[in-house]
């Protein structure tokens, strides 16, 4: 954003926080409408974000064959209907063709994709697409468990419901393998 924008909205924010009672010349909140944009933009980064460049070479040739698991990835991401964040876990499971992903780099692809204005099934869906496009793997599956705010602290104040999404590729949807990362991902955590 260039410097003129970004004045423009900062003026914008100043006008809102007086339209909502607010007094912006008051000691905390001077530098508001800078933190504000600076979190926003923060907090939307996933669209300037190069896919290729987060993966970064790290595809490996290795004969493996079964289910690798990925869970309890944790995210917070923004309602689009309301900017409001909702946040929860993701879970990711695949089964390899060729090659291997770099661990670190599936909880990279959730940030970018969660760091934008969101609904939970796009976010779902968008995470295993592309871990089907890159890794070309036998099959992919993604499970999200959510809390949205916006049905917590407004809307309905529903404050123990959360949202459970799924999207499944390839041989993920098959009833076994869907079967047996769904027990992966719900059994107890394991000490070790
Ligand atoms: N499917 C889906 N809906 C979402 C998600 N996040 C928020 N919503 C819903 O988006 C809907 C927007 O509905 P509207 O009726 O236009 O908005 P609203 O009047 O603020 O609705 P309430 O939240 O019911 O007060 C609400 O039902 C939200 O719960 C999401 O990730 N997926
Ligand atoms: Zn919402």
């Amino acid at each position: 954003m260039d410097d003129k924008t970004y004045d423009q909205h900062r003026q914008n924010f100043t006008k809102l926080l007086e339209d909502l009672g607010e007094k912006p010349s008051r000691d905390g909140l001077v530098k508001t409408p800078d933190r504000y944009l600076q979190s926003i933009q923060f907090l939307t980064s996933g669209y300037e974000e190069d896919i290729p460049t987060i993966l970064n070479d790290a595809l490996f040739d290795v004969e493996y064959q079964d289910m690798v698991i990925v869970r309890n990835i944790e995210f917070y991401s923004l309602c689009e209907h309301h900017v409001i964040p909702f946040y929860g876990q993701v879970h990711v499971g695949y089964i390899p063709g060729k090659r291997v992903v770099g661990l670190s780099k599936i909880p990279r692809l959730v940030d970018v994709f969660a760091r934008r204005l969101q609904v939970q099934e796009r976010m779902t869906n968008q995470i295993a697409a592309c871990l089907q496009e890159y890794l070309e793997p036998e099959g992919v599956g993604v499970v999200i468990d959510a809390y949205h705010l916006c049905m917590m602290m407004r809307g309905v104040e529903k404050q123990k419901s959360y949202t459970t999404t799924s999207s499944m590729h390839g041989c993920f949807r098959n009833v076994d393998t869907r079967q047996e990362f769904l027990k992966l991902i719900h059994s107890p955590r394991r000490d070790f």
